[in-house]
Formats: structure tokens, sequence, C-alpha cells
């Protein structure tokens, strides 16, 4: 299941996660929590679910159906972070993937100022594995983030916030880092890092990976295995991104498939 925001330009948010749950033959289920309007240049309007619409759509899935794994993407605000943390513990929700959404790449604000408190008090604590970009890592761990070592200390950082894990991804860098990520469950700290995608259509990277972290967790996949078919994953997509719209387009998830044949 998906908790997140929907971008009507189809290239992140739910419309990303469900495409990804699908090209890993999993049954997607989604929470709303806001709607963005939303192209490949940027947002121009966002507009929030009530609390109790989100409450009665997780509850709605969750006393029908068996959810493997749940990823959090956009909460745009503290009323609906609180709420879905309340809802995570009261159904004692193990395999959380959080995507702590901030901004997006092309500079829209995708979290009110103060719920940044909240992520990180209540709903980090509860994931399995947490997924900041160099953004976000900055932000929840509190420091800059230059170097490979500043990456694995943020890593570090967060997860004394109480995650089971974190991966501290690269592809916000310009230089050799790009695309290179860092992973730390308290014991094994790894980079990963695979080809880097000369594209500069790279919207939706961040829900795709989580979206397809959450599916290989529901597949059964041991965290680190889910993390790097994942991040495999989203590479594929990238080589095969769309140049649609004026802007940043999105990743592809459809042509490697056909290309497979
Ligand atoms: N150009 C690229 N080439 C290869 N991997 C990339 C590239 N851009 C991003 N990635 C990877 O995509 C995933 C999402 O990371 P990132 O783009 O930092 O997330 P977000 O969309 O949340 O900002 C990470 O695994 C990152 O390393
Ligand atoms: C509705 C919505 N949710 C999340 C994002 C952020 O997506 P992300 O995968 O981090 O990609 P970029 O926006 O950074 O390209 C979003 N834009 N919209």
């Amino acid at each position: 299941m998906t908790i997140a925001g929907s971008d009507s330009g189809g290239g992140a948010g739910i419309q990303a996660d469900l495409r990804t749950f699908a090209f890993h033959c999993v049954h997607g289920a989604s929470v709303l929590t806001c709607i963005t309007a939303q192209n490949t240049q940027g947002v121009t309007r966002v507009d929030a679910m009530s609390p109790e619409a989100v409450t009665a759509q997780f509850e709605a899935v969750m006393i029908d159906m068996r959810v493997g794994a749940i990823k959090t993407g956009m909460l745009l605000n503290q009323e609906i972070i609180k709420t879905v943390a309340k809802k995570l513990v009261a159904f004692g929700c193990g395999n959380v993937v959080v995507d702590p959404v901030m901004v997006s790449r092309a500079g829209a604000q995708l979290l009110d100022d103060d719920a940044v408190k909240t992520i990180r008090e209540q709903l980090i604590p509860l994931a399995a594995i947490t997924t900041p970009n160099r953004y976000e890592a900055q932000i929840l761990a509190d420091m800059e983030i230059h170097t490979l070592e500043d990456m694995q200390t943020a890593a570090q950082k967060i997860y004394k916030l109480g995650a089971r894990s974190v991966l501290v991804k690269g592809g916000g860098f310009t230089n050799e880092l790009k695309g290179i990520d860092v992973w730390f469950d308290g014991d094994r700290l790894e980079v990963l890092q695979t080809e880097v995608i000369d594209t500069p259509h790279t919207h939706g990277t961040g829900c795709t990976l989580s979206a397809a972290i959450a599916a290989n967790l529901a597949l059964g996949k041991p965290h680190f295995q889910a993390v790097q078919d994942a991040k495999n994953y989203v590479t594929e997509a990238l080589k095969y991104s769309l140049a649609i719209g004026q802007g940043q387009g999105p990743v592809g998830h459809f042509y490697p498939l056909l290309n497979r044949g």
C-alpha cells in the first residue's frame, strides 16, 4: 500500500508508486493524502485531504486485506503525518518504508515547514527503512552533506532517530557522488553504486525507489536485497526516462520490459 499524494503529471506520487507495484507484480492499494496540480515543470497547487479521509482510506484497506508492506510519500502537513503515524501503530504495521518527502527536484515545497519535527519524531521511528535524499538527510541529520563520509555520518545519525535502517540517496549530487547511495542498519554500512544515467528526466526517482523497496519487502526479500533490487530497477527506469513535457520528464517503467520481449 502507498500513502502518498497525487501527481497530475503522472511522474511521481501515487501514480509512480502504483506503476512500480504493478511492474513488480504486486497489487497496489492507496491512501491519498493530497492532490497536486503538477507537470514536468513544477507544482502549481496542492489540496490536502482531511485527516478523516486519510483515516477512512487506511482503515478500509487494512481491515479487509493482508498488506505486505507500506510506503509513505508526500504527507504534506502535521495533521496527516500524525494521523498516519497513529494508524501505523494501531495496526502494528512492520514493513514500513518512509520516504520523507520534503521538496521536489524542481524546487516545489511538498511539506509544511512546521511538519519536519513531526516526521522526525513520529514517523521515522516507525520505519523499517527510511529513504531521505541529500536535502532531506541534511535536515534530518542536522548537518551538511558534501562527501561520502558525510553521507555515512548522516545515515548513522538518522538511524539514531529510530528507523531500523536508513538509505541516504545521492541523486541530488552534481559530482562523482551522483547515483551513489549509503545504507546503514545499525551494523552494516554499505555503499550502493550503479551506473550513472546522463539524463535530465529524473522526475519520480525517489518515489519509484521507495515503492520498489516496499514491493520487494512485500515479496519477502530481506531488507538489503530489497534495497539493492530497487536501486537496479530505478537505474533501468532512468535509462528509459521519458522526454515528455517541457521540463523534467519522468523515469520510464515500460521500455525495459518491452525490450526484454
Ligand atoms: N542520474 C542518475 N543515475 C543513476 N542513479 C540516479 C540518478 N539520479 C538519481 N539516481 C538514483 O535514484 C534514486 C533516487 O534518488 P534521488 O534522486 O536522490 O531521490 P529523490 O527523487 O527523492 O530526490 C537513488 O538510488 C539515486 O542514487
Ligand atoms: C505528489 C508527489 N509526491 C512526491 C513527489 C516527489 O517525488 P520524487 O520521486 O522525490 O521526485 P522529484 O519530484 O524530486 O523529481 C512529487 N513531486 N509529487
